[in-house]
């Protein structure tokens, strides 16, 4: 996919697609945040509401028998007087009356002066007897108001008793509804929920583009009703903002994707540059014998210094093999170590150079010969260069097995680099039929900190024996991690900044030279 990075095309809908993805997550994640709130709110609502009903239905039904059991004569003055002084200890009754024979005779604010009037027919009766007229039309005022009646006594609920809870975002209605939902009229509230007969579920739910609450307690229940439209675009400013910021984070990752991607096509085509230009250069470091100091071998390193500045092999050879750069790569160091080292090499036969090679080296048929020819010309043995590995490219065992073997018989010598970075046993390692590990210097600073009783270096040592592998432990900067592998017999190779560390061609020719 790389190769479109420098489409504009490319790059465009890339940049598109991600700014809607990002947009799109935002409004999904909005609307979530949206709806979890609103669920709570509502349910905050439909609680309060509830409280309230309990609170009005309560205080009627206790009026309602303190009337009818009144000490005074039917609606004489002194029941009236009654009436009154316990109107005014109530909070959600407008009225307290007396009934008799279908006939309303007289109340605490109607008096009891005037004529019986014929009591109009109520919405719902319930099973003790109680008497539910929804919305009536009041005999001493225009105005309507809910009533509930029972043997001589009825009362009028306060219209207002729900004014102070009123919220524009529901819609709701109140019920006394001692029977459950079987049997419910609305007396209260914003909701148009009929007269009787209305099913309550229970709980929450969703209609259509309505979403419900409907609670019960005791002799009450509420429904709040909203419009998922209303709550919606009364959240819009929240969902525009999470969208707006979704979509930018998108843009966002467009941007750095680009940037990235261009920072490592630049790095390729700056890499392809100074490998055309012959620009890259090699270092040494050298390979000890850890009992004695006494080189042995040296690694040779590459190094790419680009305006004054390093850049590491760890960042540019993985773009190299990822370009198709790294065969290229690999011969400019096979070239530059035996333009540096072949002198070297023919006057200590004893003494090799170790190569870094990568999967694609390993895996071309043809790298063998191609690197004898460069040996034979520089008149080098092949068993004077050494070839290093990594777990990685061993992944497939059969290939790899084949592999290393065609290079093996041509006298080079293989070493599995960073050995115990990758997963692979030593027991793959045996069938490999390589000749030797590199043990990874992460395992080498374990020894001569307290943390070396847990160290596994023994054991991989052990391993390695048993499976007759050679061993240079890397990484070795500490005269405690000498000292310890020092110590083993057989002898193991060392490399590390104790002994020295990357250097020129000169640095390691003048170590090979006889001390006079
Ligand atoms: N902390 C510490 N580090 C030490 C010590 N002694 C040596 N080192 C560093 O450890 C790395 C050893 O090389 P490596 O494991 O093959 O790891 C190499 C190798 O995998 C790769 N590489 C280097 N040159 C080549 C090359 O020519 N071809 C290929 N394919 N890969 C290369 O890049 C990796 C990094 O190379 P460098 O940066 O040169 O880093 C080198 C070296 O500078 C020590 O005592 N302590």
């Amino acid at each position: 996919m790389s190769r479109y990075f420098d489409r504009r095309w490319f790059l465009a809908i890339m940049t598109i697609v991600l700014v809607a993805a990002g947009a799109l997550c935002g409004t999904w994640i909005s609307r979530l945040v949206v709806i979890s709130s609103d669920r709570g709110q509502m349910q905050i609502f439909a609680d309060q509401l509830l409280n309230r009903a309990v609170e009005v239905f309560a205080e009627a039904d206790k009026m309602l028998a303190v009337v009818n059991a009144s000490p005074h004569p039917f609606c004489s003055d002194k029941e009236i007087m009654f009436l009154r002084d316990m109107l005014f200890g109530t909070k959600y009754l407008k009225d307290m009356g007396r009934v008799r024979d279908g006939f309303f005779h007289c109340s605490a604010v109607f008096g009891n002066g005037k004529k019986p009037m014929p009591l109009i027919k109520h919405d719902l009766e319930t099973p003790d007897g109680k008497l539910i007229y929804a919305n009536s039309r009041l005999a001493i005022s225009k105005s309507t108001a809910p009533i509930i009646g029972i043997g001589n006594a009825n009362v009028v609920l306060d219209p207002a008793a729900f004014e102070t809870l009123k919220n524009p975002a529901y819609t709701f209605g109140v019920m006394y509804n001692p029977q459950g939902v079987s049997s419910t009229v609305g007396m209260f509230g914003t909701l148009d929920i009929g007269k009787t007969g209305m099913e309550l579920p229970a709980g929450a739910g969703r209609i259509g583009d309505t979403v419900y609450r409907n609670v019960c307690r005791n002799t009450a229940c509420v429904t709040v009703h909203a419009e998922v439209g209303r709550l919606e675009s009364s959240a819009e400013p929240i969902t525009s903002i999470i969208t707006t910021f979704g979509a930018a984070l998108g843009g966002a990752a467009a941007v750095i994707l680009i940037l990235l991607q261009r920072n490592n096509l630049s790095l390729k085509a700056r890499l392809q540059h100074a490998l055309s230009q012959n620009r890259l250069t090699v270092e040494y470091q050298p390979i000890v014998d850890v009992a004695t100091g006494r080189p042995v071998a040296a690694e040779a390193l590459v190094r790419w210094r680009e305006n004054g500045e390093w850049i590491p092999p760890d960042v540019f050879i993985p773009v190299a093999e990822k370009a198709g750069l790294i065969n290229r790569l690999t011969i400019c160091v096979i070239d530059h170590v035996l333009s540096d080292m072949a002198a070297s090499l023919d006057a200590n036969p004893d003494f090799h150079i170790s190569i870094n090679i990568s999967a694609a080296d390993l895996f071309d048929r043809h790298f063998g010969a191609l690197l004898a020819l460069r040996l034979k010309e520089a008149n080098v043995a092949n068993n004077q260069i050494a070839l290093e590995i990594t777990e990685r490219s061993t992944a497939n065992a059969a290939d790899a097995k084949e592999a290393i073997e065609r290079l093996r018989s041509r006298g080079h010598k293989i070493y599995i680099d960073d050995f115990g970075t990758g997963y692979s046993s030593l027991a793959y390692l045996g069938e490999l039929n390589v000749d030797g590990i590199k043990i990874d210097k992460s395992f080498t600073q374990t020894i001569g900190t307290s943390s070396v009783s847990v160290s596994i270096v023994p054991q991989i040592i052990d391993m390695a024996r048993a499976h007759g592998l050679a061993i240079v432990v890397e990484g070795i900067e500490t005269t405690a991690q000498r000292d310890y592998f020092a110590a083993l017999k057989p002898k193991v190779d060392g490399q590390g900044w104790l002994f020295g560390r990357p250097a020129s061609a000169i640095t390691i020719k003048k170590a090979l030279e006889p001390v006079a």
